[in-house]
């Protein structure tokens, strides 16, 4: 075994806040969060309307600062050391607002140039992938299509971390499935993401882990693969003849049963190895379970605050 050296644990780690803090007019919008995020993941941060998303988002851009504790963004801490911290990032607003008078393809060539030079072809394979018209002025734009121009102008560049504040609000489904292409190819180039989002299914679907917030405080943080193992699952179990329901209620991850013919309708809280166990010598015929649903192990964190 070797430990790592100081540089190697920057590199593993993309994002680490010690008690960071924000407080408005008296009012905690973030209290004294403790998150690591480690590099190549994405990031899932979820949270119901004025949990603190956004607020987190700005301090860690730089763009607020903590009323205490402290953020650091690959090893640079967001507030001494703000403008390296900021070159780590490719920031996307929630209201993605840029220059409305010029074209989206001006407007990126110009930020291109701010950052050594702009890469056409990415420009346009992006815009071509997200169905934007480069052509138009952004303020002549939808809200959608501004939306991405800023998706863009997050992708264009490789920062380490791309931080991305409920970006595919007013997306249609299929620009969304884009965007959750885009955010896997960034993962895959060893880009760290992280996802703030109301939308679970769209966090289930592309993040590693997530984190809960409510009300300004992190209710958990875990691997979405850790979370679903925990959640409720359904099982339709099929028996070559009546189907044994009192050994089935006797297993202790069994939360609910009904029989319908030959086959047994279960809700199963946890593993199910010993469901298995227990059924198997009653001549089961077709085991169906359907994926595990994280919207009831959220609900149940976003309800534990209230
Ligand atoms: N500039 C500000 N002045 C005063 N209070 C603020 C300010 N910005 C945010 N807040 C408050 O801080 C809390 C957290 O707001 P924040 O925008 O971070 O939440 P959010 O999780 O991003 O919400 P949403 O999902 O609705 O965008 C809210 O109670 C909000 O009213």
């Amino acid at each position: 075994m070797r430990f790592l050296t100081d540089e190697e644990d920057i590199v593993a780690t993309a994002l680490r806040t010690w008690h960071l803090s924000k407080t408005y007019h008296g009012r905690a919008a973030l209290s004294a969060m403790n998150l690591t995020v480690p590099s190549d993941v994405v990031f899932g941060y979820l949270g119901p309307n004025g949990a603190g998303k956004t607020t987190t988002i700005r301090l860690l851009a730089g763009l607020l600062r903590p009323s205490s504790g402290r953020a650091e963004i690959g090893g640079y801490d967001v507030v001494r050391d703000r403008e390296r911290a900021q070159r780590q990032i490719g920031y996307l607003p929630g209201d993605f607002a840029a220059y409305p008078r010029l074209t989206a393809a001006a407007y990126l060539d110009h930020l291109g140039y701010l950052r050594g030079g702009p890469d056409r072809a990415r420009i346009r394979s992006l815009a071509d992938r997200l169905d934007l018209d480069l052509n138009v002025r952004i303020g002549a734009m939808s809200h959608g299509n501004r939306q991405k121009v800023g998706i863009v102008q997050a992708f264009m560049h490789a920062p380490a971390l791309l931080v991305l504040d409920e970006p595919t609000a007013g997306l249609d489904p299929l620009i969304q499935r884009q965007f959750l292409e885009l955010v896997r190819e960034a993962r895959e180039r060893g880009q760290t993401v992280f996802l703030s989002s109301h939308n679970l299914y769209e966090v289930e679907a592309v993040a590693d882990m997530v984190g809960i917030l409510v009300r300004g405080r992190l209710a958990v943080v875990e691997e979405v693969d850790k979370l679903k193992a925990q959640a409720v699952r359904r099982i339709d179990l099929t028996f070559a003849g009546v189907p044994p329901d009192a050994a089935l209620r006797g297993v202790a991850a069994v939360q609910q049963l009904t029989v319908t013919g030959h086959t047994a309708h279960l809700v199963v809280e946890g593993h199910t190895a010993e469901l298995l166990r227990i059924a198997a010598p009653y001549g089961v015929e077709q085991i169906v379970t359907h994926e595990p649903d994280l919207e009831e192990v959220f609900l149940s964190y976003y309800d534990a605050q209230e």
